[in-house]
């Protein structure tokens, strides 16, 4: 056979993202061999679902990952029968950083003080590249499962790397490291078979070191959710956790056991404790594996709903044959039971960690937008879901749960009332809340997109309608001013001008009774959109339709006393109404209609001033 060899640059960024795993990421190299571990038992999984709708790519029965070092040599090769990698794939996956930020996030990481680095690091794997730590050239030939070709790629990792034809008798993937001079170690037996204790003990397919010509097992192999509760170690979750989840952090919660009887399964799953450094855009699918007696099926079984999507973990049941088709995962009944056990526990998990307030917040603070996601698609979780939700206040610092909102309610208030914005900082200044703060009534603030959509589907809680204070006509007159007000001035000669005068920016203007300080403030009409949802629709460029904004006038205000009183005369209202309205879309974070004409106007009122 004629041998073609390509060579190939690699891009920059890998260049650069070899230089610092090389040189200053990691203080402890031997856990390159557990990032090829890692890649050689994903590769397995992944031939094994290919074989469930391919089957003549199954996964042979003795599949194991031989780790092989060679002293004279000077060569550690490692096998695994996986799904194997074509020349496209070895280029893409060996040759490029697939995930943006990738690059960025390591230079911040070589960056940081030593004390932060474990914990970032738990956010990045640089997997692959990790082997030219301990190695000066590495040499990959892998056929791809369901293909005769073989290809070899090689590098010394230094700016270029070839592809070469090449040969394999079965499907799967050999990495040939050769060992750089100051890396001895790595051509220990008894030093690999520690490493792999340590690090990838609870990788199911056995891992085997060669050793005198014979290959000696080096992984317990046990699947640890399988093991009684009482039997693993805190250790043992956590290793199995950042195996997983590709991540370092600790787990916050972990929940492992075992359901009897109508269903029998086994399930280990773990909340994070912190939020994941790449979050797949769009990937709104819960990944935790689904096994069928030890064997991992698939991690798309959509074991958990997408709102519980930041749950990481495994499901192993003996209730589907081993066999089992993508069709019948979609179907099948055991399966959708499965699914309401183990989301219903998860609930149950943080209705009782929910009742540490400092705890909680943790949680909340990393995954509890998507919690409220459920809200929002979940019908029948909706009533489970809303306790568990938290909120910053109007009234008073940290989270706040609906329940301790319902506590706090004044006797005569009707609703929960809620403001939505970018950002709670600038809502907790708005003066959206000026009326509701001298009454003592507590708002809560929200800033999570999702906000805009779910409180509407909520509707209420615990009996009590929930309302954004800028939509409809907020009543609060059965709520008295425990401070003495001006008296309010008689608008009814006013508000007619200004409705004239607004008839194209204004859908109404009226009174109210939600300002202390603010002469303006807006509201959205009562059946439309509210004024978040009106900006998100401006800032996707659709259009709002026919449902404009309210101007709603504080009747004690000087500014709308002096314009009540002119409104008596026959005096031109027109450029006052459109600075009221624009002073109102400033308040709330928007531009004036005509910025310069409205600078212009406020020079010209200043310049009266100054007169
Ligand atoms: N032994 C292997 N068999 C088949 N494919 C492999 C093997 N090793 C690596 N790959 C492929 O190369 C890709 C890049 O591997 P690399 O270890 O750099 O990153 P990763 O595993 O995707 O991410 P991370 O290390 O952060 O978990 C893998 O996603 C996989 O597609």
């Amino acid at each position: 056979m004629s041998e073609t060899v390509e060579r190939h640059e690699f891009n920059a960024e890998v260049g650069r993202l070899l230089d610092l795993v090389v040189h200053a990421l990691y203080s402890e190299r031997e856990i390159f061999l557990r990032e090829l571990v890692a890649n050689a038992a994903d590769a397995i999984d992944k031939r094994r679902f290919e074989a469930l709708t391919q089957s003549d790519l199954s996964v042979p029965a003795d599949a194991r990952i031989r780790i092989v070092p060679d002293k004279e040599g000077r060569r550690l090769i490692i096998t695994d029968p996986g799904v194997g990698m074509s020349k496209a794939e070895l280029a893409q996956n060996l040759g490029t950083i697939a995930r943006s930020g990738t690059l960025a996030f390591a230079q911040t990481l070589a960056e940081s003080q030593a004390a932060d680095k474990p914990s970032l690091m738990g956010q990045f794997g640089v997997g692959f590249y990790s082997a030219f730590m301990v190695a000066d050239r590495v040499e990959v030939t892998s056929r791809r499962a369901g293909s005769e070709e073989a290809w070899t790629w090689a590098s010394d990792g230094r700016g270029d790397y070839t592809l070469a034809t090449a040969a394999r008798a079965e499907p799967g993937t050999d990495i040939v490291l050769h060992i750089k001079a100051d890396a001895d170690e790595y051509l220990e037996p008894i030093r690999l078979q520690t490493i792999i204790r340590k690090w990838a003990d609870h990788i199911t397919i056995p891992i085997t070191v060669a050793q005198d010509g014979k290959d000696e097992p080096a992984n317990e192999g046990t699947a640890l959710w399988r093991k009684p509760k009482s039997e693993v170690s805190e250790e043992s979750y956590t290793e199995f956790y950042r195996h997983l989840g590709h991540v370092f952090d600790k787990p916050w919660a972990t929940l492992h056991w075992r359901a009897e009887g109508a269903l029998d399964f086994s399930a280990l799953l773990f909340i994070p404790g912190m939020k994941p450094f790449q979050a797949v855009e769009g990937d709104r699918e819960s990944r935790v594996r689904l096994h069928v007696r030890r064997m991992f099926i698939t991690d798309q079984a959509g074991l958990l709903p997408s709102w519980l999507r930041f749950v990481h973990g495994v499901v192993d049941t003996e209730d589907l044959p081993l066999n089992v088709s993508r069709e019948m995962l979609q179907s099948t009944p055991v399966l959708a039971r499965i699914r309401r056990a183990v989301a219903s526990r998860v609930l149950s998990e943080l209705k009782m960690r929910a009742r540490d307030s400092q705890d909680y917040a943790t949680f909340w603070e990393n995954f509890g937008a998507i919690l409220k996601e459920g809200i929002w698609e979940d019908a029948e979780s909706r009533k489970d879901i809303a306790p568990l939700l938290r909120f910053r206040s109007s009234a008073l610092e940290g989270w706040v749960s609906l329940p301790d909102y319902v506590a706090r309610m004044k006797p005569e208030q009707e609703a929960i009332y809620i403001l939505v914005g970018d950002d709670t900082d600038v809502l907790s200044k708005s003066p959206q809340l000026e009326g509701f703060r001298a009454r003592g009534v507590e708002v809560l603030l929200m800033a999570d997109q999702i906000d805009t959509f779910w409180p509407e589907r909520l509707d209420s809680f615990d009996a009590k309608p929930i309302r954004s204070i800028t939509q409809g006509t907020v009543d609060l007159s059965k709520i008295a001013l425990p401070l003495e007000a001006d008296e309010a001035a008689d608008l009814s000669k006013l508000i007619p001008r200004l409705k004239e005068a607004l008839k194209a920016d204004a859908s109404d203007v009226r009174v109210t009774d939600r300002l202390v300080d603010s002469a303006v403030v807006l509201a959205a009409p009562q059946h439309g959109p509210d004024l978040q949802m009106q900006r998100l629709l401006r800032r996707a460029g659709r259009s709002v339709g026919s449902d404009l904004a309210v101007l709603e006038l504080n009747p004690r205000h000087p500014l709308i006393r002096k314009l009540a009183q002119r409104a008596e005369t026959a005096a031109d209202l027109t450029e006052a109404a459109g600075t009221l309205l624009d002073l109102a879309r400033l308040q709330d974070g928007d531009s004036p209609r005509d910025p310069v004409a409205f600078a212009r106007r406020v020079a010209e009122a200043l310049a009266g001033e100054l007169r």
